[in-house]
């Protein structure tokens, strides 16, 4: 099934996810835009993964409908498959193998061989900055290295929409930002739909042009950073809009703090 509307790149009708008595995800409806940096937010529990692993076809949803790039995931998870790219949260390069060799692999994953699957390789490494430590083994980079090569070879089959869990977690602020630089040239150089889940306020507002807060798995509103602030208040800024919608408070040097501890790069790779 087409989607109708081309300028939509998911769309989502009282999606639903119960796991036994928890409700994940409760009659979720919103829908991206083409070409927009989309963000999902929430506290801990609040349905973001859960949402993205429907959208990415990894999980089926107890009622409602989901289509990504014009295809209803669950009807057609494979046209789905085929358009979408999946950074998750946790590590998808292999430490034991070298930026190339990781490439190449999702290279041959997503069906490219021969010269194309030359010529994409060589374009990935470029594009993660990595040309010259093609040949390291990833184990001996650091987290934002990785955080590239893993959008890398997330998008080796430019696809139309990319997902992204926790996009930055565990980066330091420099390694940030050259992880939003890049999701920024997809999608002004492709035109890629990109959609990511974030704790993470600077990143919402630096990255996102729409972003919707998650509580509890219900859609506690969606909208523009700059409108959302204006709806909370003259001075307001994203933690101010996070607190309001979802109740829950950013600290710094608390919750969120443990959080990027926890699941920091060093963990992920063991
Ligand atoms: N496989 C599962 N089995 C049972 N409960 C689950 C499962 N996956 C998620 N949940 C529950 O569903 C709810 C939503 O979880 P989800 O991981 O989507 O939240 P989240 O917003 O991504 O949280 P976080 O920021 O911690 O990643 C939570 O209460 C979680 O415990």
């Amino acid at each position: 099934m087409a989607a109708t509307n081309n300028s939509i790149a998911i769309a989502t009708v009282d999606l639903s996810k119960r796991f036994n008595h928890v409700t994940a995800l409760d009659r979720l409806t919103l829908s991206v835009a083409r070409g927009q940096i989309f963000g999902l937010l929430g506290p801990n529990g609040a349905g973001k993964s859960t949402t993205i692993k429907i959208l990415t076809t990894l999980l089926e949803a107890s009622s409602g409908r989901a289509t990504v790039a014009g295809f209803d995931v669950a009807a057609e998870p494979i046209e789905v498959r085929r358009r979408i790219g999946y950074v998750p949260q946790l590590l998808s390069a292999d430490g034991a193998l070298t930026a190339t060799e990781n490439l190449t692999l999702s290279a041959r994953l997503y069906g490219l061989h021969g010269a194309r699957l030359k010529t994409r390789v060589h374009e990935a490494l470029a594009f993660a900055g990595l040309d010259t430590v093609a040949h390291k083994l990833v184990r001996t980079f650091s987290g934002g290295m990785i955080r590239r090569l893993e959008v890398a070879q997330a998008t080796l089959h430019t696809p139309e929409i990319l997902f992204l869990d926790e996009p930055t977690i565990g980066l330091d602020p420099v390694a940030r930002r050259t992880v939003w630089e890049r999701l920024q040239q997809l999608r002004h150089s492709q035109g890629m739909t990109i959609l990511i889940t974030t704790h993470d306020m600077e990143e919402a507002d630096v990255l996102c042009d729409e972003l919707a807060i998650l509580h509890q798995g219900r859609l506690a509103v969606i909208g523009q950073p700059d409108a959302l602030k204006a709806q909370v208040g003259p001075q307001a800024d994203l933690a101010d809009v996070f607190a309001h919608f979802s109740g829950a408070v950013i600290e710094q040097e608390g919750y969120y703090r443990g959080i990027r501890q926890s699941r920091g790069t060093i963990q992920r790779l063991g």
